[in-house]
């Protein structure tokens, strides 16, 4: 059965009604998603989804490669604006504001919606340099005891102090995988985003490194709303509050993580995490 369309979306052709499960305790919404269609050229990769994006949480969206989980993701912060011949239809609202607004500012809502990419990529500059681009852009600091500021706080906050604070005007791009990772993300919370955007930021970690990330994003939920892709169930197991599964560009399921896990209620949903396809 099809959901009516509650946007002018005219691809908001729902092939069925998603499985929505809410949570025991309702939590404050951050972002919702309404009719959300994403079309590349005349291909349509997501069709017509709607999901509320819980505030200070983690969401996992999970499910088989190429099903639009990072076509979805970079809705959120406008990066498909970056892709020639990309289009999204739908309303995106976080907080009661537009994301699609024509009149909104790019940069900064990049600012506000941070991201991390799957494969670490630190700016060719010192570990110190890369966590201050951002503020100093945004006008957040100029003078140097106030960077300085800014540039530990991040770096504690990312797990990382301890290991680089001797090693500041070295060059990011020295770290290892899982550091630079870890630099990467006190970037992205040095503009004091409102929310952070994860695309596999693991899959190019050793599991040591996995675990240490893993531990900061849970740590992070305090302060951040985050949503993660990733293709590892255990991980979205061990890290989100909620899960969204898509399967060919619908999203079929979505609830606390540990139902869509323990007690899924769609077949497709079901085969998935037991690793019938993947
Ligand atoms: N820049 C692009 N131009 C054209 N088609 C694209 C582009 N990016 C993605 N697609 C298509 O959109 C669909 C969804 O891709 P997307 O990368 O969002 O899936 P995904 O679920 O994140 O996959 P994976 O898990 O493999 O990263 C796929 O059919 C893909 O080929």
């Amino acid at each position: 059965m099809a959901e009516a369309p509650k946007t002018n979306n005219p691809h908001a052709h729902n092939r069925f009604q998603t499985i929505r499960i809410p949570d025991p305790a309702p939590r404050p919404v951050k972002i919702e998603a309404r009719d959300v269609s994403v079309i590349y050229g005349s291909k349509e990769a997501v069709h017509g989804i709607s999901i509320d994006i819980p505030a200070q949480a983690v969401t996992a969206f999970i499910g088989p490669s190429g099903c639009g989980k990072s076509t979805f993701l970079r809705c959120f912060n406008r990066m498909n604006d970056t892709i020639p011949g990309c289009r999204v239809l739908g309303e995106i609202m976080m907080d009661g504001e537009d994301l699609n607004d024509h009149s909104l500012d790019v940069v900064l809502l990049r600012a506000r919606v941070g991201m991390v990419f799957q494969k670490p990529n630190p700016f060719p500059k010192s570990i110190y340099e890369n966590i201050c681009y951002g503020p100093r852009i945004h006008g957040l600091a100029h003078k140097k005891a106030d960077l300085d500021v800014i540039v530990e706080r991040s770096l504690v906050r990312a797990g990382l102090w301890n290991e680089v604070k001797d090693r500041l005007h070295e060059p990011g791009t020295g770290l290892s995988g899982g550091q630079q990772q870890r630099l990467c993300i006190a970037r992205a919370i040095a503009v004091e985003p409102e929310v952070i955007l994860m695309d596999e930021p693991c899959s190019a970690l050793d599991p040591i490194a996995t675990a240490t990330v893993e531990g900061l994003i849970k740590e992070l939920r305090e302060n951040y709303t985050i949503i993660i892709v990733t293709h590892s169930m255990s991980q979205a197991q061990r890290v989100s509050d909620r899960t969204a599964y898509f399967h060919l560009g619908d999203l079929i399921e979505e609830g606390p993580t540990s139902s869509i896990f323990n007690d899924p209620q769609e077949p497709r949903t079901r085969d998935y995490i037991s690793g019938v396809f993947g």
